[in-house]
Parts: C-alpha cells; sequence; structure tokens
C-alpha cells in the first residue's frame, strides 16, 4: 500500500478500475505482459522495423475517458510500417499511453518485473487484408502496436507539444484540433525491440495484436508525467476522478516465446 497524495492507493493490480482484473475466457494470447529479459529468444530471421510517418495525417486529440488518443487520417498509406516480424505494411491509426499516479508504476508490460513510469501505445492495422481498423480488431494478424517506455529524466521536447495541448482535453469525449505531428519523435532511435503474439489491453480485449515493444526507453520529466495526471476520466460536470493507473494487470505468457531483434 503506497500513499499517493490524498488516499492511500493499493498496488496498481488491485486498482478500482481493474479490482476483477477483466480476462476473456479461453485467452491464450493476453496483454500485458512480463518481458523475462534472460528468457526471450533472438530471431537472427527479424528484420529492421521501418516507420514512415507524415505528420500531415495527423488529425486531433481526444480524450476517451480511459487515455489520451493522437488520431490520424488511416484512409491512405501515408504513415505506415513495415518490417520487423510484419508479413506486410500496417496503417498508423492513433497513438496514446499508459500511465500510474506515481512515478513506481504505470506501463502496461514490465521487463524482468519492472515497471516503467509510463508506456506509449502506437496503435496501426492491417490494411492489405482487412477493409476497415474495426475488422482488423477482431483478426489474428489484424493490428500491429509498438510499445515504447517512458522513464523519468531529461525533458522531451517533442512530447511538449502535446502535452501543452492537454488542458484543452481534461475532460472525458473532449477534442481538440492537433495537426502537423510526427510521432517518430516519440521513438527511440535504438532500433532493439521484443516481439510477441497479443492482444488489445482494453475491452474487447481481442487476441489481434502484434506487439513490438522497444528495447530502450525515452526519457521524459516530471511535470511532463504530472500533466498525464491532470487529466480527468470524468466528463465535464460529473464528480472529478483523475485519470491515472489506466493500465491493464499483467496477463500469463500461457505458452508464448517472447523474440528479440537483438542479442
Ligand atoms: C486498439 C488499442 C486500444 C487500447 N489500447 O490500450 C491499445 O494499446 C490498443
Ligand atoms: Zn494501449
Amino acid at each position: 500500500i503506497k500513499s499517493c497524495g490524498n488516499h492511500s492507493c493499493p498496488h496498481p493490480a488491485l486498482h478500482p478500475l481493474w479490482q476483477s482484473p477483466l480476462t476473456i475466457p479461453g485467452g491464450t494470447r493476453q496483454s500485458p505482459i512480463n518481458i523475462q529479459w534472460r528468457d526471450s529468444v533472438y530471431d537472427p530471421f527479424l528484420k529492421p522495423l521501418k516507420i514512415s510517418y507524415d505528420p500531415t495525417t495527423c488529425l486531433h486529440i481526444w480524450n476517451n475517458g480511459y487515455s489520451f488518443l493522437v488520431e490520424f487520417d488511416d484512409s491512405t498509406d501515408k504513415s505506415i510500417i513495415v518490417g520487423g516480424p510484419l508479413e506486410n505494411q500496417y496503417r498508423l491509426k492513433q497513438f496514446h499511453f499508459h500511465w500510474g499516479a506515481i512515478n513506481d508504476w504505470g506501463s502496461e508490460h514490465t521487463v524482468d518485473s519492472k515497471f516503467y513510469p509510463a508506456e506509449l501505445h502506437l496503435v496501426h492495422w492491417n490494411a492489405v487484408d482487412y477493409p476497415s481498423f474495426e475488422d482488423a480488431v477482431m483478426e489474428g494478424n489484424g493490428l500491429a502496436v509498438i510499445g515504447v517506455f517512458l522513464k523519468l529524466g531529461a525533458r522531451h521536447e517533442g512530447l511538449q507539444t502535446l502535452v501543452d495541448a492537454l488542458p484543452a482535453v481534461r475532460h472525458k469525449d473532449t477534442v481538440i484540433e492537433f495537426d502537423e505531428f510526427d510521432p517518430s519523435c516519440l521513438i527511440p532511435s535504438c532500433p532493439d525491440y521484443w516481439t510477441y503474439a497479443g492482444s488489445l489491453t482494453t475491452p474487447p480485449l481481442t487476441e489481434s495484436v502484434t506487439w513490438i515493444i522497444k528495447k530502450k526507453p525515452i526519457e521524459v520529466d516530471e511535470d511532463q508525467l504530472e500533466a498525464f495526471r491532470t487529466l480527468l476520466f470524468t466528463s465535464d460536470g460529473e464528480e472529478e476522478r483523475r485519470m491515472v493507473d489506466n493500465f491493464r494487470p499483467l496477463q500469463p505468457l500461457m505458452n508464448r516465446t517472447v523474440r528479440s531483434s537483438f542479442q
């Protein structure tokens, strides 16, 4: 039990948001998971991940009552990723974050059981095989999500443009126009990643995600993390509930191997 501000806060896995951790019956490839570095298997056939985003495809930021999402125009192949563990190219749809009430936790994935204070997810869908994001969400190879850990350190200038816009989306279901943002500034230059077959970490929890978790974190400063924590789960007029600890508890690895792109 750790004190976090005005009330004693249970361990994140017991947090009210996930009091009874959501599980899907028969789930064999659920996310997030702990990545045990020594159990990951180097795969020399994994290609480098190629990321090409067009900043003009950036549309808006909105608070969906669970996180804040930066959404992109995914009607063309202007912003895509290809290579890595992927069979074909995937289109960028949105990115969002998960974070904690305090710096001791907040990420969804852990590395050797270590939590980071936050985790970025860049969500892409397989527009080669499926007609829409909604269709792709239901398919085993439908989505590819790049996960990037955030650690406490130097101020991140690229993130700051996003942070400056957050007061405008403080309440659930608020939206603000946001353009000319290139999210590749949030991705570490180090090419190393882990990859495994998993799921969405929010309902419908479908097992449709090829996860690509970058080994190196990006650095953000305390004020930037605190800015995330000023957001609300609640709509304007409702009793305020701070948007913190919006991460799902760890799920069993079951019969899966995490591969690494590095030795
Ligand atoms: C599509 C989707 C929805 C929620 N989250 O957390 C994800 O990482 C991806
Ligand atoms: Zn996510």
